[in-house]
Parts: structure tokens; sequence; C-alpha cells
């Protein structure tokens, strides 16, 4: 066939063909890119799509891909793409200046409000007003004695009572045990205690999984999906009440009921009066009733912050347990270092009792000396941030003081993963778990790393359970290490799973014998 009768025959569909061209031309762009980008670790732009390719082809390795993009860019990073515009910063000179001197122009923002929606008006969910009156009477509940005196007393009650007892029978049985899965649960059941005063026991082995744990767990995956998919995607989905979504309108629903109902016991609880009750929930029912201005909306007020706080509070310490169990039984010198000083606090604090058969439990007070410890846990929270991804947004157009100017609602994200990993803030052994970074030469506590330290984050909306999830931590801790010997199962391979939360793909297997001193 001739080649103007080919033409003649396809004129009709030309427009049709220059279309098609046209996305097979984009198409092939694309593609080269995307071989290009496969060996690229930073951020690439693709023709209209921006950084969302990227964003999606490594969603399944966020915390990792955030280190790429430090080691690639450096600190600071602007990265833009359809209804995207974001500046990925890891500048501690931005994050002071973000969390601290200019707080009100970061706000955490309106689609950070929609994506954690489920947590209604809870203190990490609000901003402006609503935060402020939230963060004050947050700040009074957690400053009060009674409160850090109930957080000690309960991180060991639980601790004795179930946590030891249930890896005694571990021990017996010589099973290869998940401590991550342990972790959890104690953790919840600390929380939950600190809040709504009665322990959920979810620790105990025989007790099944708590269907409102099982709820959280499965908002906050959904969540994490929101943070790596188009909004309008996850809001069709969300209307359509399918795949992550249906889990979290599931899980809304549980959540509520249980929330309902224990608001309610407390009520009577405390309508029977009795003795005082230190827990947050009563706390915050107490507030409601002095100062009304900060607290309208009843019980949907109660609902909100005390799931807000049951949410901040347990995954992230349960977390840290895991990663503080794996960087300690990995560095078999620095569990020797906490053991010696765990053997002279304890000669030290209860001479005639060391010869007891029965599990040795630390109280607050013998581990407040034990500086070597601290700084393991300080370097834990540093290498494995629990929360690694930080946001917000800007209010008003800005200069930071790296100089990189932000636009209104620009979202800034900050990878404190990716910082505990940067040469240039924590030097060429920023990837060793050292806790000696934490101590001067003559083996004090040092202040000099706080100022990049921002597991925590900083300023008025620093994390307000620091304290909480270092008792925890040291209580677990002590017990754990002084009265069992834990080894790390062979080939069992430890990384972060993909979560807002950083918790581990496959938990942390490991085989636990009675500890022979
Ligand atoms: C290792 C454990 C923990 C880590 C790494 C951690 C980290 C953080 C971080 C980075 C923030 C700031 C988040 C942001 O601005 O977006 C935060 C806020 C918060 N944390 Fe924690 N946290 C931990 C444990 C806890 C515990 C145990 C509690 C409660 C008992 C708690 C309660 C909160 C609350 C209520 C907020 C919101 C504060 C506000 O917005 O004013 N956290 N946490």
């Amino acid at each position: 066939m001739h080649l103007q009768s080919i033409t003649f025959l396809l004129k009709p569909h030309l427009h049709t063909w220059s279309g098609i061209s046209f996305l097979s031309f984009i198409c092939l762009i694309s593609m080269i890119l995307y071989l290009m980008m496969s060996k690229t670790k930073g951020v690439t732009y693709w023709p209209i799509l921006g950084v969302l390719p990227c964003l999606v082809q490594n969603a399944h390795r966020i915390h990792d891909y955030c280190v790429d993009i430090s080691n690639t860019h450096g600190l600071t990073k602007l990265a833009k793409g359809p209804f995207l515009d974001i500046l990925y910063t890891c500048d501690p000179r931005n994050l002071e200046y973000i969390t601290k001197t200019n707080f009100p122009n970061y706000p955490k923002g309106q689609e950070y409000n929609k994506t954690f929606e489920i947590f209604g008006d809870g203190l990490f969910n609000t901003d402006f007003d609503l935060w402020h009156g939230q963060r004050k009477l947050a700040g009074k509940a957690f400053a009060s004695n009674n409160y850090s005196r109930m957080v000690s007393s309960l991180s060991k009650k639980v601790v004795e009572d179930e946590l030891v007892p249930l890896l005694s029978k571990f021990v017996e049985n010589s099973s290869t045990v998940d401590l991550e899965g342990i972790f959890m649960n104690c953790t919840f059941d600390v929380a939950f205690f600190s809040i709504f005063g009665r322990n959920p026991k979810c620790l105990s082995r025989h007790s099944p999984e708590h269907e409102f744990a099982k709820a959280m767990d499965d908002a906050s995956e959904a969540i994490f999906f929101r943070h790596v998919t188009p909004h309008l995607l996850w809001r069709l989905c969300r209307w359509l009440k399918i795949g992550k979504e249906k889990k979290h309108h599931n899980a809304w629903e549980t959540i509520d009921k249980y929330m309902a109902h224990y608001i309610a016991l407390k009520k009577e609880e405390l309508l029977q009066g009795g003795q005082e009750r230190s827990d947050l929930l009563s706390s915050y029912i107490y507030f409601q009733k002095e100062k009304q201005e900060f607290t309208s909306g009843g019980d949907k007020f109660l609902r909100d912050s005390a799931l807000a706080l049951l949410f901040a509070a347990r995954d992230t310490t349960g977390a840290s347990l895991s990663w503080f169990f794996y960087s300690v039984l990995s560095n078999p010198a620095v569990e020797e270092k906490i053991l010696d000083e765990m053997k002279n606090a304890k000669k030290s604090n209860s001479e005639n009792d060391i010869t007891t058969k029965k599990p040795w439990i630390f109280n607050s007070e013998d581990v407040k000396g034990l500086v070597y410890l601290h700084a393991t846990c300080c370097e834990t929270f540093r290498l494995y941030p629990t929360l690694p991804l930080n946001r917000k947004e800007a209010l008003h157009e800005d200069v930071l003081p790296d100089g990189t100017m932000v636009r209104p609602k620009m979202m800034i994200i900050t990878s404190t993963f990716a910082m505990a990993r940067m040469k240039s803030l924590w030097g060429n052994d920023c990837l060793e778990f050292k806790p000696e970074r934490w101590l001067t030469e003559d083996g004090q506590l040092s202040n000099e790393p706080m100022d990049k330290f921002y597991t925590f984050s900083a300023g008025p909306r620093m994390c307000p359970g620091k304290d909480f999830a270092f008792t925890l931590l040291k209580s677990v801790a002590t017990s754990l290490l002084f009265n069992f010997q834990f080894e790390l199962v062979k080939g069992h391979k430890v990384y972060p799973k993909p979560s807002l939360v950083l918790q581990m793909k496959n938990g942390l297997l490991v085989q636990v014998k009675r500890r022979v001193s």
C-alpha cells in the first residue's frame, strides 16, 4: 500500500493518533527516567508528576529513602509534585527556628488534621487556640508529682507482676520469643493504666489480643498509607470504604465504642468518690469541671484527649524498647557496662538482699543514678527515633536560617532517622551504637549532643511524654537484663517497617535464659 493511501486512511484518526503519540512519548521519557531513577538515590523529577513517582516507588523503604535524600542532597531539599510542595530539612538551625523561634508560623496544618482525623481535637492533632488549651491541661497533668510517681510505680508493677513472670515461663519452655510483641503489649498496659486507671492486661499470655489495641494498629496502618498516597486517591477510597480505608473506618467504630465505655466507667467511679485518682482521664475530668473554657465538648473532649495520649505513648515507647534490646544485644561491651553499673547499684542499695533467689526488680530510685544506662537510652532514641518523620505546614512566607525560601502552605518534613545517620551532624561514627557520645570524659552526662537531638522534637510542642518513655525504658531494661540473658536468633533480620512509628518489620526474635551471675 502507498504511503499516501495509508495517510489518507489514517487522516480521520489523526487527532487520536497525535494524542496517542504524545502519550507514548511521555511514557517513553518516563520509562527512561524511571530506569535512571532506579540508580539514583535522591529526589528525581518526572515530567508532570514531579516527585510523586519517587515517593510511591520508595514508600516501602521510606526511612532509608530519607537517608538517601540526605546523603545525596545534603541537609535541605525542595520537592514538588502535583498538589505537593515539600521542603525536606534536617538542618538543626532550621529545626530550632521552626520549633521555637518562629513557632507560630509552623502549625501542623489542615492537611495533617484531616489525615489524623480519627484523633479529633486531641493534643497532637490541633493548632492555635485549641492546641494551646489542650497543651495547658496536659502540661498541668504531666507536671504533677502524683503523675510521675504513678508512672514509676505502674512501670514497676507491670514489670514485676506480668513481664518478668511471662519471661520466666519462656525460660522454662526454652521457646523463641518475639520481644517486640511483648513490649508492645507491655507499653499498652502501662500507658492504658496511666490514662484510664485500670490495667487491660494485654501482656498476660492467656488474654486474647485486645480488640482495642488491634483497632489502634489498623488505624495507624491506614494513616501511614494516607501519607504515601495522593490525597485525592485516599479520599476516594475513604468515600468508597475500600482497602486500608475500610480498615480505618472499622477501627474508628471500635475505638469509639471502647472510649465511650471507659469514659462512662471512669465517671461512675469518680461519682462514687473514694481515694484520689492520679490517672490522666480523672485529671482531665476534674479540670473539665473547674475550667470550662478549654474543655467544651463534654465526652468528645475526653475521648479525643485520652485517645491522643494513648496513641502517642504506646507504640513509640514499645518500639524504643525493642530497639534498645536489639542494640544492646548486638553490642556485648555495652551490655557488660550496664550490668556492672546495675550490680554496683544493687550492692549499695540492698546489701542484705544480695543472695535472694527471686528475680530482682529495680525501683525508680535505684535506677536514677545509672548514668551509663541513661546514655544507652539516649543513644537508642538517637539512632532509632520512634517517631522518625515530623511534619509541619508553613502559614506565611518566610526565610529559614539556611536561606531557604518558604511559601505559604508548604509542607515541611524532617526525618530524625536520617539526621542520626548524617556524618555532618554526628561524625564519622554516626552509624555506630555508641552510648559514650552522651558522656563526658569523666563519665558524666554531656549536654552537647542535645543541639541536634530532635527525637522528642523541641519548643512548645516538644513531647510531654519524654520522662514517661525514659522511666519505662529503664524499668524494663534493668529488670530484664539483670534477671535474664538474651540471645538474638541467628539469621533473623531486623529492619524498620514502613510505618508512622519505627517498628521492626519481622519483630525481634530472641532466645531467653535465666541469668546466672
Ligand atoms: C520513645 C517514645 C516517644 C517518642 C520518640 C516521642 C516523640 C514525640 C515527638 C517527636 C513529638 C512531636 C510530634 C510533632 O510535633 O508532630 C511528640 C509529641 C507528643 N508526644 Fe511523644 N514521644 C514518645 C513518647 C510519648 C509518651 C510516652 C507520651 C505520653 C505519655 C507522649 C505524648 C505526646 C503528646 C501528647 C504529643 C503531642 C504534643 C503536642 O503536640 O503539643 N509521647 N512525641
